[in-house]
């Protein structure tokens, strides 16, 4: 199986276009090609397919064999692969993601894509729908106790459940402790991903992330998407935010017009190889 290692802010993936359909035991081969020192090492495995509602279809995998709904890094990475492999010379395409069609904006330089802005659709904030066990219209600011201590978390889905959390300073949050617990705490029947973010300015903000399924990353892309709507829920951030992760920046502008969610950032591809597995 050949497959190129691509990244989004270190948000890093083994992306393979060679299939029509996903195959037998694909959380298996995901678990495989992921692991960090038997296999390939990557967040997730990426699937490039055939799609009758888009451009292009894109499944993505964790590396614990789970398929999220969406992964914002991953479809920056698929709008790279698909230009600069040749299979579409358009720079305005679609992709079909377990979140919906998303519509990608790609910038080029001397051929090659550098930079994607991704429609990633519109937050949903219906408590039961994200999902939580909280019956309510919004979850904002709600409390969550863990291990005997009180929490304040604002729940977004942008297809994939996320509990954002802000602290007065990140260098007091134990992501590895604490980010694990949040993740699978029984208040959420999907697991989560979990955002620690601190607050700079109305515009800028840093955010550590522990990702479902995965463990901390060194970027989330829908993780910051919902950073950019939990920051204007709790009333601390404007509605485009510069979000600084561990691997780079993001940024996310939360339209006013359409609810959409837009964010923008690099691509890279840093190889490609065959798979012996
Ligand atoms: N682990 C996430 C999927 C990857 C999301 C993240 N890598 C992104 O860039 O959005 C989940 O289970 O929902």
């Amino acid at each position: 199986m050949k497959f190129t290692k691509m990244h989004g802010l270190g948000n890093d993936f083994a992306v393979v276009a060679e299939f029509s359909s996903v195959p037998e035991r694909i959380a298996e081969l995901a678990v495989a090609v992921c692991d960090r020192h038997f296999g390939a090492g990557a967040d997730g495995l990426v699937l490039i397919l055939p799609s009758n509602k888009a451009d292009f279809q894109m499944r993505i995998f964790n590396a614990d064999g789970t398929e999220p709904e969406q992964c914002g890094n991953a479809v920056r990475c698929v709008g790279k692969y698909v230009y600069d492999h040749g299979l579409t010379d358009r720079t305005e395409i679609t992709v079909e993601t377990g979140a919906g069609v998303q519509r990608l904006q790609l910038e080029t330089r001397d051929g090659k894509v550098t930079r994607v802005t991704v429609d990633m659709g519109l937050p949903i904030l219906q408590g039961l729908l994200i999902p939580t066990d909280v019956d309510a219209e919004q979850v904002v600011a709600a409390p969550l106790r863990v291990d005997g201590e009180e929490y304040r978390y604002t729940a977004v889905s942008m297809g994939n459940p996320h509990v954002v959390l802000f602290v007065d300073s990140l260098a007091d949050v134990d992501l590895h402790g604490i980010g694990p617990k949040i993740e699978t705490h029984e208040r959420f029947p999907r697991k989560a991903n979990v955002e620690f973010v601190q607050v700079h300015a109305q515009n800028e903000v840093t955010m550590h992330v522990w990702e479902r399924g995965v463990g901390e990353t060194l970027a989330c892309g829908s993780g910051a998407c919902a950073v950019g709507v939990a920051g204007v829920l709790e009333g601390r951030t404007s509605r485009e935010v510069t979000v600084h992760l561990k691997g780079g920046d993001l940024l996310i502008r939360w339209d006013e017009n359409d609810g959409r969610v837009y964010m923008t950032g690099p691509a890279v591809s840093v190889y490609d190889a065959v798979w012996n597995g």
